[in-house]
């Protein structure tokens, strides 16, 4: 099963460990930071409740940095055809809610950030990365991966299904993150259908705890990219809902830690695939825009390799036809597919 970790004992390699095999872990919620969850999912739930004119006030126009409500199906195709919800950018202001609400939502991102703090610390012990030390990726480090991460809250809607169907609602991907923590609104189903492709075993590991007081921590493909490629597992996941729980509410809040655009993407340990340029992370981000203008244009036009951005006129993106295990199906990515079982 996925192993439930306190990140209090830095040093036992248990972290480290998790992400080698599995590439996540769960870990407890402090009775304050649970209790301050469960009540900012309160706001959040009251916040998504809105008409969707009213959440639409707010839509965020700015790919490099998401700060608004994102409607079910525009950005982000696939991953976001059964979700809508909102992002919070860094510390900016969310004028989407009130002030009192955007206080207690606040002093509760600072103690998921403290924690991702301690996260980040443990796994530099465990790691034994000579080179750099405690803090390094906290915030206001010489890598802060805080200061510029986001926290996007997301409903997921439901789809249709055979009643003895199971749909997969969010399609199997690696977070673009550095690290990404995600937290439940819900312990029912419990691991609400969130579900981890072990590689060498070749099959789902369902999660199997949801809700306030635990959180998951899912290694990002940056954590790849400087800490080691080969060292990691990939931490693929999805979530595949059966239709007895199709109508039952689900949101998430996932932190994606990510540096800032200006930060150079240098390898922390020396790898055995240097990348040939090393590029900012806003180089990086503009690269993976692929993925969104494959949603925003349609269907790559014939005899081409790619889109234009529409804005900037940059080559975004490669088209590959993706295909992903699903069972002992092949199924096309990003289909909604209804699994048997
Ligand atoms: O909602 C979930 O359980 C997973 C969300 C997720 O994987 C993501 O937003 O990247
Ligand atoms: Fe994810």
């Amino acid at each position: 099963s996925i192993p439930s970790i306190p990140v209090l004992e830095p040093g036992s390699a248990q972290l480290a460990t998790a992400f080698r095999q599995l590439g996540a872990f769960q870990t407890p919620l402090a009775g304050a930071t649970a209790a301050a969850t469960q009540r900012c999912f309160g706001d959040f739930a009251a916040m998504l409740a809105q008409p969707e004119e009213e959440k639409r006030l707010h839509v965020s126009h700015d790919l490099l940095e998401l700060h608004g409500y994102q409607p079910r199906g525009e950005l982000g195709e696939r991953y976001n055809a059964h979700r809508s919800g909102f992002i919070f950018h860094g510390s900016k202001a969310a004028p989407w809610v009130n002030p009192e609400v955007e206080e207690r939502i606040s002093i509760w991102r600072a103690d998921i950030w403290q924690l991702a703090g301690r996260i980040f610390d443990a796994l530099i012990q465990e790691l034994d990365l000579k080179a750099i030390s405690a803090g390094h990726f906290s915030r206001h480090g010489p890598f802060d991966m805080v200061s510029h991460s986001q926290f996007q809250v997301k409903e997921m809607h439901p789809v249709a299904a055979g009643p003895n169907a199971k749909v997969v609602r969010l399609p199997l991907h690696q977070d673009p993150s550095f690290l990404s923590l995600l937290i439940h609104h819900s312990s029912e189903p419990p691991g609400q259908g969130c579900e981890f492709w072990l590689d060498q075993e070749q099959r789902f590991l369902p999660l199997a705890r949801s809700g306030p007081t635990v959180c998951t921590v899912i290694i990002g493909q940056l954590f790849h990219l400087l800490l080691g490629r080969r060292s990691f597992a990939k931490g693929k996941h999805r979530v595949v809902t059966r239709a007895a729980d199709m109508e039952k509410p689900r949101i998430s809040a996932t932190f994606f830690f990510q540096p800032s655009p200006d930060q150079l993407l240098t390898p922390l340990v020396s790898g055995e695939e240097t990348p040939e340029t090393i590029q900012t992370f806003r180089e990086r981000r503009r690269r993976s825009y692929g993925r969104f203008a494959r949603a925003a244009l349609g269907p790559r036009p014939k005899g081409r390799s790619g889109w234009m951005d529409p804005r900037g006129g940059v080559a975004v993106g490669i088209w590959k036809r993706e295909r992903v295990e699903v069972g002992e199906e092949q199924v096309k990515h990003g289909e909604t597919v209804e699994v048997k079982g």
